[in-house]
């Protein structure tokens, strides 16, 4: 079983300008809604590829709804707790170059009492056979260690966590050595302080620091560039696939529902590398943050090239 956990949902708002000009007036070409977040995203991709999961987190206002009825639509299992405020949205600018910028509002504030719901109902699902996917920003009136404690929690219980966070959440988590993650470059960076682009081999060790501390598969994701993967005994480069991008929005997300599935799967890990690549690349040919269609990742797949990290570095 996977439970994905979006402490933060959003309603994504996509809107293509021809090109975005600061301080001026910008007429929007078109906009598209989508129930967004890190956690729902990754639901959405699961669904997409022949999967299930159970999106879990806070929801408030008409946004909430909103969110839990696409989610329905979807046949998507949701067990949100509520709270007073209004679920954000956040606003996403496609540029006609392919340039995107987004604006994420903080969200809604989360009490203590709606906290301990939560904490509470994922413990009831927490068993060897429950993967975690705790993913993305918090709301106001949560504490940078929640990832952390929910990863202990679910730890003592047999569960698995699949971790996608940045900053001071995604350090604090580091403390509870959670079973896979998905940093990208830019917050691996931030993590181990470098203030210049790093290299793939730096990358590769910063990786390998991470699985000496308990991590059993990080994925590093590069953007086009594509993503390196290692777990204990392999390191794989994969390049970028080329595909018509629109939106980059939700291509870690994609990335993260395809590891979730394939770990549900029990699929090897080389399948999983190429459902990983395929989903990432599929999502960023769609219109707003939608996950791809199977059709499109299981085309995309076959063309997924696995480097083995030493061959690579040798050449
Ligand atoms: N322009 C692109 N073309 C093809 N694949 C892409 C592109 N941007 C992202 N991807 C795919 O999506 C994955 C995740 O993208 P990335 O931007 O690194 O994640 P995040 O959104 O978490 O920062 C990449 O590893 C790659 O496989
Ligand atoms: O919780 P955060 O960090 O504000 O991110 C939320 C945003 O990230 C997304 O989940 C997309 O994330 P990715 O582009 O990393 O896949 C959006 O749907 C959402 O608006």
């Amino acid at each position: 079983m996977i439970v994905t956990v979006t402490m933060n949902p959003a309603i994504d708002k996509t809107v293509d300008i021809d090109r975005f000009e600061r301080g001026d007036l910008n007429r929007i070409e078109r906009v598209e809604l989508d129930a967004g977040g890190k956690g729902i995203n990754v639901s959405k991709t699961i669904r997409e590829l022949g999967g299930e999961s159970i999106a879990m987190g806070f929801v408030g206002g008409t946004s909430g709804t909103i969110i839990k009825h696409v989610l329905a639509d979807q046949n998507i299992q949701t067990d949100f707790v509520e709270v007073k405020g209004e679920t954000r949205t956040n606003l996403k600018i496609v540029e006609e170059n392919g340039e995107v910028t987004e604006l994420n509002e903080p969200g809604p504030e989360v009490s203590k009492e709606q906290l301990e719901d939560l904490l509470d109902r994922l413990n009831g699902y927490a068993n060897p056979y429950t993967l975690f996917v705790l993913a993305g920003s918090i709301p106001a009136g949560i504490p940078t260690d929640i990832y952390r404690r929910i990863t202990e929690e679910v730890h003592r219980k047999g569960a698995k966590v699949l971790l996608d966070a940045d900053g001071p959440l995604f350090a604090e988590s580091l403390k509870a050595a959670p079973d896979m993650l998905k940093p990208n470059r830019s917050e691996l960076e931030r993590y181990y302080q470098m203030d210049y682009r790093a290299s793939e081999q730096e990358l590769v060790s910063m990786g390998e620091k991470l699985l000496d501390h308990g991590t059993d598969m990080v994925a590093i994701s590069l953007g086009q560039m594509g993503a390196l993967f290692l777990t204990g005994d392999k390191r794989y480069r994969c390049p970028g696939l080329r595909v018509k991008a629109h939106s980059t929005v939700g291509a870690g997300d994609a990335l993260v529902g395809a590891m979730a599935y394939a770990w549900n799967e029990k699929l090897p890990l080389e399948t999983c590398i190429r459902l990983c690549m395929g989903a990432s690349a599929g999502a960023v040919t769609s219109i707003g943050t939608k996950p791809p269609h199977r059709s499109l990742v299981d085309e995309l797949m076959q063309q997924v090239e696995l480097l083995e990290i030493q061959k690579y570095i040798d050449k």
